[in-house]
């Protein structure tokens, strides 16, 4: 390196040092002080969750408020979720489950919303993630739950219906689909494998590209980079987390049609999640089928000044033409206007199951 440049940088690497002496200092201060919020709890009752998603968004909304720069403020959320989650290890390990294998989307969204120093509960399916959450196995999981391009995930929305799991959290992340081999090439390829969310996500592309090679669906698009990674004639259709976790090579990136092309999950538990005061409540409703029955049900949010952000229908199954609404409100459950509006709606619908009021992201 140049003597000019290293005479500069010197002083200022020994400023970091030190800086960097004094943040590990005040790291290890915080961490102590958690594992005394730890031991209140416990105290308090044996089985006080250590986990308080409402307490970790205020944390880090109040600081990112008080942010002056030039830190960003996406880095403030992402650093202070590593020591959070850092800090509630101290307390004690949280099992997440999600749909695996490693390199998953899934995977991404879990380590993203609950930071690294978790215990990671891989599945092969949604309905395992689900069951290890009310099994106890898990004391969370992450689910996805619509996708800007291809909508609801209907195997998540059914089983928030069927389970008495909560909804506590919610993480979207940009998908950014990769196409892997293990040679870096498509030579010898008979079959491209993906989730078949992500094949119709990536099917403008793959006609473009790769009209005449099939495709099949798979589990997981990680589960498709699994299976690339043994056999020669299958691409998989995966993250580049995916590619570098079974050791493959990426052929083409970023094959998505959409290239805003996004994903949200919800983390789902056995606890209520108090007030954080940006809060968003979710539940499913049905009426009975008559001409104006929905419009009906949906007054009780205007009439108490509830805003509604989602409203999404899945077939009842009863072949009645009958349906679930899937209905995403502002505000927690706890909140007097969403109280009373809930109430209401509980009273009228031939359907009410309340799925969780959790922090906004
Ligand atoms: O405040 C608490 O309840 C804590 O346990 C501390 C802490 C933190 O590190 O700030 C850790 C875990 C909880 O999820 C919330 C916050």
């Amino acid at each position: 390196m140049d003597e000019s440049l290293l005479a500069k940088l010197i002083p200022l690497r020994e400023r970091i040092d030190q800086i960097d002496a004094q943040i590990l200092d005040l790291l290890n201060h915080r961490a102590l002080t958690a594992q005394q919020v730890g031991d209140a709890k416990h105290a308090h009752h044996e089985h006080s969750p250590v986990l308080r998603p409402e307490r970790e968004s205020q944390v880090i909304r109040a600081l990112q408020e008080k942010n002056s720069g030039p830190m960003p403020s996406g880095a403030i959320s992402s650093i202070w979720t590593e020591i959070m989650s850092a800090c509630r290890g101290l307390e004690q390990a949280l099992v997440v489950s999600y749909l695996g294998p490693a390199g998953s989307f899934s995977e991404q969204a879990a380590f993203e919303h609950f930071g690294h120093s978790v215990s990671s509960l891989p599945c092969p399916s949604f309905d395992e993630v689900f069951r290890a959450v009310q099994s106890g196995s898990a004391q969370v999981g992450m689910v996805p739950v619509e996708n800007s391009t291809e909508g609801a995930v209907n195997r998540t929305l059914d089983l928030l219906r069927e389970s008495n799991v909560d909804i506590i959290g919610e993480h979207s992340i940009l998908i950014r689909h990769c196409l892997m081999t293990r040679s870096g090439n498509m030579d010898g390829v008979t079959k491209v494998m993906a989730h078949p969310q992500a094949l119709a996500q990536c099917q403008g592309w793959l006609n473009a590209h790769h009209p005449s090679i099939a495709r099949e669906p798979v589990s997981s698009n990680a589960e498709a980079a699994r299976l690339a990674a043994i056999d020669p004639t299958i691409a998989g259709i995966a993250s580049d987390a995916a590619a570098q976790t079974w050791g493959l090579q990426v052929v083409s990136q970023g094959i998505q049609d959409d290239p805003h092309n996004r994903t949200r999950f919800l983390a789902i538990g056995q606890l209520k999640t108090l007030p954080s005061g940006r809060d968003k409540t979710s539940l499913i409703l049905a009426v009975s089928n008559e001409a104006g029955a929905v419009y009906k049900m949906l007054a009780p949010f205007s009439t108490n000044g509830v805003s509604m952000t989602r409203f999404e229908s899945r077939p009842a199954r009863t072949g009645d033409w009958e349906y679930y609404f899937y209905v995403d409100v502002e505000g927690h459950q706890l909140d007097p206007s969403v109280k009373r509006a809930l109430a209401e709606l509980k009273a009228q619908c031939a359907f009410f199951k309340i799925l969780g009021s959790y922090p906004c992201q």
